[in-house]
């Protein structure tokens, strides 16, 4: 069954455990976004696992170096995963498979900016992560011409764990969820809704139809 993850993009610490505790029935794996880390630092991941133990807590660092090094910092604060960027040395993403190993938590790579995203993510697989993220981040999405849609079609081609991440909403989430991907990922669609609560609950049932 494909799991829900909200990507929490707010700036503020009391803001996104207030999000949080509106969607949190409906989701299964909780996001700090990488503005909300810069924000507020890795507190907001011990604050988050600390109000929301049963859920899973995704750090998403986009890390770019020192793999071994951020990915401890995530773990050590309570992440459950932490993101690494896909288009970084091998070396880094090793690093950090090897703190989740450690620590007993998971890698997503996070495949920003990658030009041949499959390909990627059947190489990073190898690594020991446990998935990888076929994203179009906030920039990309707002470009004329975007659509979900090259995403769900490299999922289907992935044959390796994926989740998708690029304007997941209503009305693409029946494509992701048969697209093969194992997570769909909701960001503005959850917490820019006038009923935040409403809009992940949406979604939830859309899934678990
Ligand atoms: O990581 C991100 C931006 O870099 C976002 O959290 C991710 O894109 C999901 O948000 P949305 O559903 O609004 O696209």
């Amino acid at each position: 069954m494909i799991k829900l993850q909200v990507a929490i993009d707010l700036l503020k610490t009391e803001d996104a455990l207030a999000l949080a505790k509106k969607v949190a029935p409906y989701v299964d794996i909780i996001e700090l976004g990488t503005p909300l880390i810069k924000s507020e630092g890795v507190a907001v991941i011990r604050a988050m696992k600390d109000a929301f133990p049963d859920k899973e807590v995704f750090a998403d660092f986009k890390t770019a170096d020192t793999g071994e090094l951020e990915a401890g910092l995530a773990f050590d604060a309570g992440a459950d995963y932490v993101t690494i960027l896909g288009s970084v040395d091998d070396a880094t993403i090793e690093g950090a498979v090897k703190a989740a190993k450690e620590h007993g938590r998971g890698v997503v790579i996070d495949t920003i900016g990658v030009k041949d995203r499959v390909k990627r993510a059947k190489e990073v697989t190898k690594l020991g992560v446990s998935f990888v993220e076929l994203h179009a981040g906030l920039d990309e999405q707002a470009l004329e011409g975007y659509s979900i849609q090259v995403l769900i079609d490299e999922a289907k081609k992935a044959g390796v764990p994926v989740s998708i991440a690029g304007g997941v909403n209503k009305d693409n989430i029946d494509a992701v969820k048969n697209s093969g991907a194992v997570v769909a990922v909701a960001g503005g669609a959850i917490y820019s809704a006038e009923d935040p609560a409403a809009a992940a609950k949406e979604l939830h049932d859309l899934i678990n139809a």
